[in-house]
Formats: C-alpha cells, sequence, structure tokens
C-alpha cells in the first residue's frame, strides 16, 4: 500500500453560492428592498468583526455567467460555525430573494509533500497559512478537482517519492506566480462530492488562465487532475454590493 501524505488542517470552508430572483426583487415594494438590504449590510459587518476578533474570514464575490451571482466564502473553526452562518444568512430577508445554485464544504489542507523535517505547527508561516484572513483581490476562481484513480492512472498507488516529485513541480509553477496568484486549497475528502476546492485570487482575472493553463502542461495535472465547473467573479464590497442590488 502507498504511504498517504500527512495533511494538516485548518479552518472549515463553506463555498455558498446564490442567485438573485431578479423578478422577485424588482415586483417587492421599496420598504422591503431596503430592509432587505440593511439586513445584507449588518451581516457583512458581523462577518468582518469575526475576521477582526480572529474568529475566521469571509469574503463575498460576484459570479459571472449563469452558474450563480455570487458567492460567500466563509472560513470558520467548526462545521458548527459554518451551519450557524448559513442558517442564520437563510433567515434574512435577503436571502428570501436568493436560491441556492451551488455549495462546497471543506477545510483548509496544507499537505507534507514539501514540508522540511520540522514540527509544521511550531511554524508560524505554517500556522498562519491554515487559518488565512482570505485575500480581497479584484478577482476571485474557484473549482473543485480530484486526482485520478483509474487502472493506469492512479495518483493513490503512486509511491510518496513519485508524488512528492511531481508535487515539487506542481510547487515550483505555483511560486512562479507570486504576487499574481494566491491559492487557498481546501481539502473535502469525505466532505463533498469532490476531493479538493482550489480557490484562487488574483488583480487580474488573466492570471487564474495563464496560472491553469500553465499547469496543465504539468503532470500531476495533465495526467491526475480532474476537474469540476469553474466559477469566476469580482470582489463585493458593502458598497458595491449594494449598487449591484439597486434598480
Ligand atoms: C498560486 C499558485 C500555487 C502554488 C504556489 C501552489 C503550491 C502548492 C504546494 C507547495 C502544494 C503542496 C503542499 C501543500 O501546500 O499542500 C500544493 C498542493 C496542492 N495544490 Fe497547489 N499551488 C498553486 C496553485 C494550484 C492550482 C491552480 C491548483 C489546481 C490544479 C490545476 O491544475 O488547475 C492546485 C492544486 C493543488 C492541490 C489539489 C494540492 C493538494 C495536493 C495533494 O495531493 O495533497 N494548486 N500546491
Amino acid at each position: 500500500m502507498s504511504e498517504a501524505a500527512l495533511t494538516l488542517e485548518g479552518w472549515y470552508a463553506l463555498h455558498d453560492f446564490r442567485s438573485i430572483n431578479w423578478a422577485a426583487w424588482r415586483a417587492a415594494d421599496d420598504e422591503t428592498r431596503a430592509v432587505a438590504t440593511d439586513e445584507l449590510q449588518e451581516f457583512l459587518s458581523a462577518w468582518a468583526a469575526d475576521e477582526e476578533s480572529g474568529k475566521g474570514s469571509s469574503t463575498v464575490y460576484t459570479v459571472v455567467g449563469q452558474k450563480a451571482d455570487f458567492v460567500m466564502m466563509h472560513l470558520r473553526e467548526t462545521l458548527e460555525d459554518l451551519n450557524a452562518i448559513e442558517n442564520a444568512f437563510n433567515k434574512t430577508t435577503f436571502a428570501q430573494f436568493t436560491t441556492k445554485s451551488y455549495s462546497y464544504v471543506s477545510v483548509v489542507e496544507l499537505s507534507n509533500y514539501l514540508g522540511k523535517d520540522e514540527d509544521p505547527m511550531q511554524n508560524p508561516q505554517i500556522v498562519a497559512r491554515l487559518k488565512p484572513v482570505l485575500p480581497k483581490n479584484q478577482y476571485i476562481c474557484f473549482y473543485p478537482m480530484n486526482k485520478k484513480r483509474d487502472l493506469g492512472d492512479n495518483w493513490y498507488m503512486l509511491s510518496m517519492d513519485e508524488r512528492k516529485t511531481m508535487m515539487r513541480s506542481h510547487g515550483m509553477i505555483g511560486r512562479s506566480y507570486a504576487g499574481k496568484v494566491k491559492q487557498i486549497i481546501t481539502g473535502s475528502v469525505g466532505f463533498d462530492d469532490w476531493e479538493w476546492g482550489v480557490t484562487l485570487f488574483s488583480d487580474d482575472a488573466l492570471q487564474f488562465k495563464k496560472l491553469i493553463y500553465e499547469m496543465r502542461f504539468d503532470e500531476v495535472s495533465a495526467r491526475y487532475g480532474e476537474f469540476g465547473s469553474f466559477y469566476v467573479g469580482s470582489l463585493l464590497t458593502p458598497e458595491s454590493f449594494e449598487a449591484m442590488l439597486k434598480l
């Protein structure tokens, strides 16, 4: 049997994708819309306060295209915390104008493929990456992925050394995008339909295309990567969210 990579886990993650029922939103009276918008702003402030006090991190982006209209990404200490956020949001007036288009449940994950001989939890950089403040870059790109388990190409039957070599090459491509793209890899084996969630942040959406394309030629993606749907969009601040909802 091949040796499993050791993984470190941090905050739990919920990507909550919503579509807006624009017909219902238009049909609502001004007062209902005002109440909904105020309540939404209160939620955004509460999530910012959670972030400020180190309880977690949240960020909101539009989604371009018909898959959804926006995504709320939350990181919190426990699954219960994520559930509480989701339920509280669902009870708001604004949520009555949304439908759930997709969601993804996972946990921030780092693996030991490229680790040094040290206790990773003594390394403050690693600890910070497990409980990250989510970037507020202009663009987000999210997609779920698997590593293949076909008879011919089975990631899980490769030796640790073979996987380490490929992950080193993967890491080198990734590092050449330092300062352009930030990645948060969340593990979802046992939590959702794919094995990982890939969340990328950048101030230039084209860098997503360039990075992902370059990785397609790298063996770990070329041979073993399987991908779900891609979601891309831009940052929603409290102001731009309000502007988006204005009729
Ligand atoms: C911004 C770029 C970037 C950088 C620097 C980077 C680096 C690294 C390192 C150093 C490591 C290993 C240690 C760890 O940190 O876990 C990883 C790990 C991982 N990656 Fe990565 N990755 C990037 C970016 C990046 C992208 C764009 C993708 C999607 C792949 C594609 O083809 O679309 C991806 C996937 C993953 C996955 C699924 C894992 C876990 C694999 C496993 O089997 O456990 N990743 N990744």
